[in-house]
């Protein structure tokens, strides 16, 4: 058994009924075989993964409030901080009732390989709750954050730890923990993004990671000598990524066909109109039966089904192991020429080598959605010169990462012998910069 496999079981072993994390240590060990290898030496005597695969804190805590009719309601927090080698530790909070440790893991150790793949100085980490956001009054949203910041204030902080949102937190849930934060610890600082302009949010970070994912797709396909423009795409998910994504791939030129929330989805032989989903999503926070009523030649369908529409390019952008391998086999036979993650780890490892093995380009998600984290980097320093840059600025800066990006995890994957496997170059590019400087700061 070689030193990968090694540390794999190692994993499973110290750290029980957490399949996703497995999952994302997998996928990431198995990629990096051949870099492991050529350092085998270096990487034992400084037990080098085993030190990658443990969070450097995990914090979980109670988090009580109290609802509309007067009940108390007790939701656990959790924070893990799992790697500062390279920067703060910077990740979202997600705010869902499937919310475990293992969850928060895999999410946390996928944002150290995609925070570096950014260039930028942050750290992975990753945060939330089992608090479900759905159905809950604005007041009832805001006791319960103000809770959870009360707990999480002392371990975070604008050069320690910078949250910011994933699923279920969004620009009105940043507010109330910005609020909260500020009031406790007495200090106006960038401490989390993802803020509202009017206190010290970045213009684009709300479009970020779905613009990202699109300057990223169309950046992919013109390496390998395919124009985007004109093509046809499917989206699942409705939320923050999906839709920037939608309306930036219509920039482009791509006709859009379908988006999804968690119990239906919509065929639009139009095209998804983005204004409708803005203003069901993101204003009525409402499901998607609402959007035959903007689009009255559309369809609604409960259940999953949006990989079944045949298209392009195919966009997850809703929640992890949303792709699988059925799914993944359909796809092939509908002729689709890629796959770009714009969630983390919708795609389960045997969709992902299903998709790889036919020859579908793979847009891995630490790669393909990195353009939020790294916007959120941006935020960080326009809050530390306290200065505000144009929309412009900050897009055109998210587009030039979004395309070294892809330079880098082609030339990553091409110097390991892995021409074409992006999700290899996209771990190897990743890892070697965080190697590097946990191996020159020592043993911590
Ligand atoms: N918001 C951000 O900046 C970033 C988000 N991501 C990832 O993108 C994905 C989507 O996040 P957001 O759009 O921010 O969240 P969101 O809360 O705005 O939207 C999530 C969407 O996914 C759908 N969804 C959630 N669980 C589902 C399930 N079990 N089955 C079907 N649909 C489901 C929801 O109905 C909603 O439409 C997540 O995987 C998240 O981790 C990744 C990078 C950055
Ligand atoms: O903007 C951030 O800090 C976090 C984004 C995020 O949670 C992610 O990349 O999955």
């Amino acid at each position: 058994m070689g030193y990968v496999d090694e540390v794999y079981e190692k994993v499973v072993a110290k750290n029980p009924a957490q399949p996703e994390f497995h999952q994302a240590v997998k996928e990431f060990l198995e990629t990096i075989r051949p870099v492991a290898e050529r350092n085998e030496e270096l990487y034992r005597k400084n037990a080098l993964l085993e030190r990658l695969c443990e969070p450097e804190r995990q914090i979980r805590f109670r988090v009580p409030w109290v609802d509309d009719n007067g009940q108390v309601q007790v939701n656990a927090g959790y924070r893990v901080q799992f790697n500062s080698a390279i920067g703060p530790y910077k990740g979202g909070l997600r705010f869902h009732p499937s919310v475990n440790i293992g969850i928060i893991k895999f999410l946390g150790f996928e944002q150290i390989f995609k925070n570096s793949l950014t260039g930028l100085p942050i750290g992975g980490g990753k945060g939330g709750s089992d608090f479900d956001p759905k159905g809950k009054s604005d007041r009832e949203v805001m006791a319960f954050c103000q809770s959870f910041m009360t707990e999480l204030y002392r371990h975070i902080g604008a050069d320690t730890d910078v949250p910011a949102g994933d699923i279920g937190v969004g620009g009105r849930e940043i507010g109330f923990l910005f609020g909260q934060y500020k009031r406790i610890r007495d200090s106006y600082e960038g401490v989390l993004t993802g803020k509202g302009l009017s206190y010290g949010g970045s213009l684009a970070r709300t479009e970020a990671t779905g613009y990202g994912l699109l300057y990223f797709t169309q950046e992919l396909l013109k390496i390998n000598n395919i124009d985007i423009s004109g093509k046809t795409a499917v989206v699942s998910g409705a939320g923050n990524v999906a839709i920037y994504a939608i309306q930036k791939a219509q920039q482009l030129g791509v006709k859009v066909l379908t988006c999804s929330d968690s119990t239906g989805w919509v065929y639009d032989p139009d095209g998804i109109d983005v204004a409708a989903l803005q203003e069901i999503k993101e204003v009525n926070r409402a499901r998607l039966t609402e959007y035959k009523k903007y689009r009255p030649n559309s369809e609604y369908h409960e259940g999953r089904g949006v990989w079944a529409v045949k298209a392009d390019i195919a966009l997850p952008c809703a929640t992890q192991n949303e792709l699988n391998l059925e799914d993944a086999k359909t796809l092939v036979a509908n002729g689709t020429i890629a796959v770009c993650e714009g969630a983390n780890m919708p795609t389960t490892l045997e969709a992902t080598d299903y998709l790889k093995q036919h020859g579908v380009i793979f847009g891995p998600a630490k790669a393909a959605n990195a353009g939020g984290v790294a916007t959120s980097a941006l935020e960080m320093s326009q809050n530390s010169e306290r200065l505000s840059w144009t929309f412009e600025e900050v897009d055109a800066k998210l587009k030039q990462i979004m395309i070294n990006i892809v330079h880098n995890i082609d030339s990553a994957a091409k110097e390991y012998g892995k021409d074409g496997d992006y999700a290899a170059g996209a771990n190897i590019a990743g890892f070697k910069k965080v190697e590097q400087a946990m191996l020159a700061q020592g043993i911590v």
